[in-house]
């Protein structure tokens, strides 16, 4: 459960049971309020600190550090949307505690200091900033100040990462207990800075009732489930990926995509090619093997070899005809496909043809696990579902979930905050990578690491989080300049860190 999100309901519930357990809440936000000293302590130098309190317990919050940071001999000024009097619970306990003095918001001059702790709102976010919280909070983002948020940049949704009217631009936020969706989902990733997450001694059983079907995509979700070579293992042990190439003139996608299954894990790799190609793919190959396959009849002769078990269809593939055809062959077996690029666009006009195939092979698989991993980027997405792309008020989350629900496949919906959802309504979003992934032919590199965990036996949900995370790790370990080519051969290193 280390790699759980909870969203804003899903915290309450954590502090409702706490509490319910024996710990006072006061206790709890005197916790959070010394985490957040002591991060505001290393932020703010010896310089003077503005601490901005909101109405709820983030303002609490933003007290009980005040107090904190007071009796500590810094230089501290508070600031309040609404006076002491107005605060209940935990809060106005915080803020009778604090002997200092609380002056209007409007009177806030992020200039004259070294800090700025917002504590405005945090997971009680109900609607957007604005008034005089949303001018302190540009007037804020306008300062060339340090700004350390309480949980949530104010203004960011906890639940989505959307900026409700206008938000904090945070330096650092320290939040507690676990991170919510909205530290990792976009704007709100952008907006937080560095994340700290403090324990504040809720207990991690409480876990066990909250049940949280959001995970960061990393380690903590996959590694128990992830294959690595056995001591004594065979390559037929770990799989064997078929990649289909497009034409003569379209084959880099499909090469790209071979070489990443193979330095993935897969066991062995083959490109599936048109004969029209075979002799251009044959040119650049090497530990990649190579078959001819023309037609869905050929392919069907081929799927009699039960080893072929995982398909990678789209990169280069062309979005035609012969694509869905192809799919629907590979789903028809009951084998793993892993549909990116080409092979998503060739369903636009019947995506129902496609959902109702992985449904059927999902239902032929040991516990209904699901056959069809899609990976679109949005424009790809929209083609498939452009009913839920075009409805308002979906985080990336809702948008991936549902996705899968109704493809009955796991949906890869890429990005900087890449969401992997389960039909069954896990979902992961991945932290790791860098801007640099934003370049031609990391899509197709992607789709072949995660068939490349497929191949080897990993559950669809925990493979396609574990491919996504370990290509943005290699784009980390590469560093900047990277083209798609470098990113197979950074595996290597990612696999030296995950299995030592
Ligand atoms: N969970 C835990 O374990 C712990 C939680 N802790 C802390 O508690 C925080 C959550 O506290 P919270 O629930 O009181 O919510 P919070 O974010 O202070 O805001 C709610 C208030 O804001 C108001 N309001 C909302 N939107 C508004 C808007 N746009 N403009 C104006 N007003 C708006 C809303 O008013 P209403 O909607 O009722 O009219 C209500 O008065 C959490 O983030 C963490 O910092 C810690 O102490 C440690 C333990
Ligand atoms: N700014 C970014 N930060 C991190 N990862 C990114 C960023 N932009 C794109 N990516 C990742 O790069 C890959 C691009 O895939 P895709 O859009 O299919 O490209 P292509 O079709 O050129 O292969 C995806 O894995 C995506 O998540
Ligand atoms: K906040």
């Amino acid at each position: 459960m280390d790699a759980a999100l909870l969203t804003p309901e899903e915290m309450g519930a954590a502090d409702r049971a706490t509490i319910a357990a024996g710990t006072p809440g006061i206790l709890l936000m005197e916790r959070a309020a010394a985490a957040v000293a002591a991060a505001a302590m290393r932020l703010s130098g010896d310089g003077p600190i503005a601490l901005l309190a909101g109405p709820g317990n983030n303002g609490g919050d933003a007290y009980a550090a005040a107090a904190l940071l007071k009796s500590a001999g810094r230089a501290v000024r508070l600031f309040h949307l609404v006076a002491k009097e107005g605060l209940a619970g935990d809060a106005a306990i915080a803020a009778g505690a604090y002997d200092g003095p609380a002056e209007t918001l409007s009177s806030f001059r992020p200039g004259d200091f070294a800090l700025v702790v917002d504590g405005l709102f945090g997971a009680g976010l109900a609607r957007p900033l604005e008034g005089e919280a949303a001018a302190a909070v540009d007037r804020a983002n306008a300062a060339p100040v340090k700004v350390l948020a309480i949980d949530l940049p104010s203004g960011i949704s906890g639940a989505t990462g959307a900026v409700l009217g206008t938000a904090v631009k945070a330096d650092a936020t320290v939040t507690f207990f676990r991170r919510k969706p909205g530290h990792l989902l976009e704007p709100g990733r952008s907006y937080c800075g560095e994340i700290t997450v403090a324990d504040i001694g809720i207990s991690d059983d409480v876990l066990d009732t909250i049940a949280p079907t959001t995970f960061e995509a990393g380690p903590a979700l996959f590694q128990g489930r992830l294959k690595v070579p056995a001591d004594a293992g065979h390559k037929y042990d770990r799989g064997h990926a078929v990649v289909f190439s497009g034409p003569a003139h379209q084959t880099g996608a499909a090469r790209l995509a071979a070489t990443a299954a193979l330095r993935g894990g897969a066991g062995l790799v083959t490109v599936f090619a048109p004969a029209s190609a075979v002799l251009v793919v044959a040119a650049q190959l090497t530990a990649v093997m190579l078959r001819r396959c023309d037609d869905a009849a050929e392919l069907r002769e081929r799927l009699a070899d039960d080893r072929l078990n995982v398909f990678v269809l789209g990169p280069g593939f062309g979005a035609g005809d012969k694509a869905r055809d192809f799919a629907q062959a590979v789903l028809g077996a009951g084998r793993r496909l892993v549909l990116d690029a080409d092979g998503i666009t060739a369903f636009k006009d019947e995506p129902q043809a496609l959902f109702a195939a992985a449904g059927e092979a999902a239902r032929g698989r040991p516990g209904g696990e699901p056959a069809l991993v899609l990976t679109p980027h949005a424009g790809e997405f929209k083609r498939l579902f452009p009913d839920l792309a075009a409805e308002d008020g979906l985080s990336k989350l809702d948008l991936a979930r549902r996705a899968a629900a109704r493809a009955g496949a796991v949906v890869v919906l890429k990005g900087r905050d890449t969401v992997i959802a389960a039909p069954d309504g896990r979902a992961a979003i991945n932290a790791s990578g860098t801007a640099w992934l934003a370049t031609a032919g990391t899509g197709d590199v992607l789709a072949g690491i995660v068939a490349a965990q497929l191949a080897q036996g990993t559950p669809s949900f925990e493979a396609a989080a574990a491919g996504v995370w370990m290509h943005g790790k290699a784009a980390e370990a590469f560093g900047p300049g990277l083209i798609a080519e470098d990113l197979p051969q950074m595996l290597p290193k990612v696999f030296a860190g995950l299995c030592g």
